[in-house]
């Protein structure tokens, strides 16, 4: 299922996929000096580690320590990425999942009466929720919570480690249920920690379990869109700012040479560009010139119109395995979703079953440094990272290396967010290319470049620079959600004809998706479906 799935949404090379030879390095680049690599751990919580911080020193692959990817095992191949949820709520689930079945209530914090030291859970911390079950004689919580926990839960983080760091802690059935000033509403459980299926647990006398048990109001999930009604969604605002000028500009005229005029500088300032937009006035021209038009008319002609020039450059993003890794260089202007789309793109890839090694190649920002290891842990990927500052070529270099010792499927490497005419920024990204083709003469295999749709016509000029400098060789649209701009993708594909592999439509994990022609044109169109 894994394989057809991947099929679906990246494609697997060439016809011909041949082992190319490995030149030998004959000129390796400054290296950085504190590269160091984080393997994605699995199992963490059995092994007793206390957080995402299974950070070994710089040592190469091969130390044991390292290596902790055992070839001889296959790994497991998760659910469908499609299904996935967004990331915030898989790290609920993991920190829901950490959390055992029956817990006793103990007292909590809020309680008012003496604090006592082993008062505070971490269930306690994260949802302060009463509990109301029949509390064990002794229960023992396991220190299970995890600094990926504490990294999603934000402000929970700090109290969520110390409780981490506490010994094994038992709370005495009667301390806990003595405490407990529970009257007459017995709440429960909070969905998810499994628990509020049950009936309800034989309370002491003087109790009673109230009939407003908030199950139902917690368990009615939010109705999960479909990739297509979230495209729609995203594309809401440029479609409807679209389609109502065009509405007004039809309301009761017949097609003249002015209405076309009109038509065509609506569709030119709606970021389509002067091609497209010359397109649809044409086509719309030779079928009703002189006739009544409605809105819906040119909806349909416009969405025709919009197809044909998206249809060549929605492809798939090839993979060739064979390399082992394949090395997708990312690329783009500061803050156009770079790391944001790696994290997502590693969803995928490693949700198929791919081995994804992800390299922290935006030196500059120690805050890009931190957000990518974040994505690293949450879609079990490993990662390679160096210190502020580093240089990004060498660290490109030394990843690459790592890369091939721990045979990873595929490498990831993020770059700095620069503008195009900063000259010496571009020479640095020319660099890391040429430092990647040492190594393999074709790599980097992919260079992916971000765009944001909310920049409208300036992303045209940032394609033609990146391309020309990093050799861009496909690209993905973010934030097309909440733009009314998302016709530049119509401009650039005209002009550029480079393929469009992905959007994004969101922050989340799952908000990016292979790119349809069809469903675009007709979501930016405005045509029902
Ligand atoms: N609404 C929306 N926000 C997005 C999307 N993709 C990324 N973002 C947000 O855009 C912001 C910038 O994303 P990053 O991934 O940090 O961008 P970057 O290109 O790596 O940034 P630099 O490292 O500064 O160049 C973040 O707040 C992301 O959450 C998208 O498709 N939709």
């Amino acid at each position: 299922m894994a394989i057809g799935f991947i099929k679906k949404i990246f494609s697997f090379g060439k016809d011909a996929v041949e082992e190319k030879p490995v030149p030998q390095q004959e000129v390796a680049p400054e290296t950085t000096d504190a590269a160091e690599i984080t393997p994605f751990v699995p199992d963490k919580e059995e092994e007793g580690t206390a957080g995402v911080a299974t950070e070994p020193s710089a040592n190469t692959a091969a130390d044991a320590s390292v290596a902790v990817q055992d070839e001889s095992v296959p790994r497991p191949i998760p659910p469908l990425v499609g299904e996935m949820p967004p990331y915030a709520t898989l790290a609920d689930e993991k920190a829901e999942a950490a959390i055992p079945s029956s817990v006793p209530s103990g007292q909590l914090p809020h309680e008012g009466g003496e604090q006592r030291e082993t008062e505070v859970t971490a269930e306690d911390v994260r949802t302060d929720t009463n509990e109301s079950k029949a509390v064990p004689d002794i229960v023992a919580i396991p220190p299970e919570t995890t600094t990926e926990d504490a990294d999603t839960k934000g402000e929970n983080a700090e109290a969520s480690e110390s409780v981490v760091a506490n010994e094994t802690v038992a709370v005495e059935k009667e301390s806990a249920s003595a405490l407990s000033p529970l009257v007459g509403e017995i709440p429960a459980r909070a969905e998810g920690v499994g628990a509020s299926a049950e009936p309800a647990p034989n309370l002491p006398k003087g109790f009673a379990a109230s009939e407003k048990r908030p199950k139902e109001e917690a368990a009615a999930p939010q109705p999960k869109l479909s990739w297509y009604q979230r495209l729609r969604r995203g594309l809401a605002r440029t479609s409807s700012q679209l389609t109502g000028q065009i509405a007004s500009l039809f309301t009761k005229r017949k097609l003249d040479d002015a209405t076309l005029q009109d038509l065509e500088d609506l569709l030119i300032q709606a970021d389509l560009g002067v091609e497209t937009a010359m397109r649809i006035t044409d086509t719309l021209a030779s079928e009703r010139y002189g006739k009544d038009v409605t809105g819906e008319d040119v909806s349909r002609i416009m969405a025709g119109e919009i197809s044909k020039v998206l249809e060549p450059v929605a492809k798939p993003l090839e993979l060739d395995l064979s390399h082992k890794p394949h090395v997708i260089l990312v690329v783009g202007v500061n803050g156009t979703g770079k790391t944001t789309t790696i994290g997502k793109l590693a969803a995928k890839l490693s949700g198929a079953g791919l081995k994804v090694m992800l390299a922290a190649g935006d030196t500059f920002r120690a805050a890009a440094i931190e957000q990518l290891k974040i994505w690293a842990e949450r879609t079990k990927s490993d990662i390679v990272s160096s210190k502020l500052g580093a240089d990004a070529a060498g660290l490109a270099y030394e990843a690459y290396e790592r890369a091939r010792e721990k045979k990873s499927d595929v490498l990831i490497i993020d770059t700095a967010g620069r503008l195009q005419n900063k000259a010496e920024l571009m020479a640095e990204l020319e660099k890391i290319v040429r430092v990647l083709g040492k190594l393999d003469p074709d790599a980097p295999h992919t260079v992916l470049q971000t765009l944001d749709a909310t920049t409208g016509q300036n992303a045209l000029q940032q394609v033609e620079i990146f391309r020309n400098v990093a050799g861009v060789s496909g690209l993905i649209m973010t934030k097309l959600d909440g733009t009314a701009r998302g016709g530049i993708l119509v401009a650039i594909s005209a002009k550029h004809k480079l393929p469009v592999y992905f959007i994004g439509v969101g922050e989340g994990i799952d908000d990016l998706e292979p790119f349809e022609a069809k469903d675009f044109a007709e979501a930016i169109a405005g045509i029902a479906p």
